[in-house]
């Protein structure tokens, strides 16, 4: 029977809890389709600082090496606001992605035809709503060199180089291929060198690509249009910080952050996980949503796996559990028959699928 070997890294915050229900579906389709799956637990971010002392420990950055995907939750919370930055948790999150090399953060912001009421938007404005949102993940202002705290300036530095603008670009083109081949690519050109920069590597990369329909688009109107007119988007390209953001406001129009997955891919080993953080405000009281974690698994198994049946199988039962009326709090508000913790969500969800 085949085997994968599988990262787990559960985090802080509702990071674990989420997680677990992640492997509980991942175990029911395993087993319902045949392969094994073999889980490989390691440490970041806050609970890697109480137990080692740093964000990344050396056993993290080797051991996801030794692994065929990886699964995370996320990382982060109040517990560890006040240390210096090298040591705060959302640097080992960072310095694991350039670890990893996953430069290409492939985000889908899709609604679910079941929850076209979980959305302050109109249902008409919504509803079909399929967007990738393709964010550079390593570079840019995140990582960019120098960064500086004094008492009277801070700074950061945006930069981009010609291969990093580049790579993601042809990742955006062939994902467009794919898809209804209309880019998107969101920058601040009328203001940054660095989006200048940016626009001019994507058009050299659109050549290539004489199918794929190619526009650009200040993050600021983009920010409103997502809002206004979601429908006009097919793939948005953009950078780290923009990706971050955007892909935060468009998870408003499928209903819940709890619900979008994503998947870092590059280099070799891919990273996934949820879109959202570690909700420190509703960790361990078992009401947070596990479906964005689900669905990144989801991911997982298709993208670095192969296994698409098995992907196939959890969206279904994602769907299914939506229509028969299963929410958690989050997005209990609209058509909901039934309110489920966070446990009884991953329970459902691993039932359907294993059927
Ligand atoms: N990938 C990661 O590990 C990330 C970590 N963070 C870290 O997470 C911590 C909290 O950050 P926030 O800005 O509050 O963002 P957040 O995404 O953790 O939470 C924002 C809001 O969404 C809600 N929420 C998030 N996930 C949910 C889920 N699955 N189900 C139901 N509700 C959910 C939270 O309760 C909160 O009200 C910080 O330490 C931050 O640095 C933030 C973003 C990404
Ligand atoms: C916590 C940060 C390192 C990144 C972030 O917010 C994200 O990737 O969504
Ligand atoms: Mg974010």
């Amino acid at each position: 029977m085949k085997t994968y070997k599988i990262g787990v890294i559960k985090g802080d915050g509702i990071g674990p809890e989420i997680v677990d229900e992640a492997i509980k579906v991942l175990d029911a389709v395993s087993v319902a389709q045949g392969f094994n799956l073999k889980y490989d637990e390691m440490l970041l971010g806050g609970s890697a600082i109480d137990e080692t002392g740093v964000p990344l420990p050396e056993e993290t950055i080797q051991g996801v090496k030794k692994c065929d995907a990886v699964l995370f939750g996320a990382i982060g919370g109040p517990k560890w606001d006040n240390l210096e930055r090298h040591l705060r948790p959302e640097t080992g999150l960072l310095g694991l992605r350039k670890e990893m090399g996953t430069f290409a953060n492939l985000r889908p912001a899709m609604v679910y035809d079941e929850l076209v009421n979980a959305s302050s938007l109109k249902p008409a404005v919504i509803q079909g709503v399929d967007i990738m949102v393709v964010r550079e993940l390593t570079g840019g202002i995140y990582f960019g060199q120098p960064r500086e705290l004094h008492e009277d300036e801070a700074f950061n530095t945006m930069i981009y180089t010609k291969e990093e603008v580049r790579r993601i670009a042809v990742v955006a083109f062939d994902i467009a291929m794919k898809r209804d081949k209309r880019i998107c690519s969101v920058d601040k050109a009328n203001v940054l060198e660095v989006s200048q920069f940016w626009r001019e590597i994507v058009e050299e990369v659109a050549k290539d690509y004489p199918e794929v329909e190619l526009s650009h688009m200040y993050v600021d109107n983009a920010a409103m249009q997502l809002i206004r007119d979601p429908k006009q988007f097919d793939v948005i390209l953009t950078g780290n910080i923009f990706g971050d953001i955007l892909s935060d406001a468009a998870s408003m129009l499928s209903g819940s952050i709890g619900l979008l997955p994503s998947a870092s891919t590059g280099k070799g080993v891919g990273l996934f996980e949820p879109i959202h953080g570690s909700a420190p405000d509703i960790a361990g009281q078992g009401i947070a949503n596990p479906l964005a974690t689900i669905s990144s698994a989801s991911m997982m198994l298709r993208y670095a796996l192969n296994e698409t049946v098995a992907a196939d199988r959890i969206d279904e039962a994602i769907r299914k559990a939506l229509a028969e009326g299963y929410r958690t709090g989050d997005i209990g508000d609209y058509d909901a028959k039934e309110i489920c913790t966070c446990t009884e969500m991953g329970d459902i969800i691993a039932d359907y699928a294993s059927r």
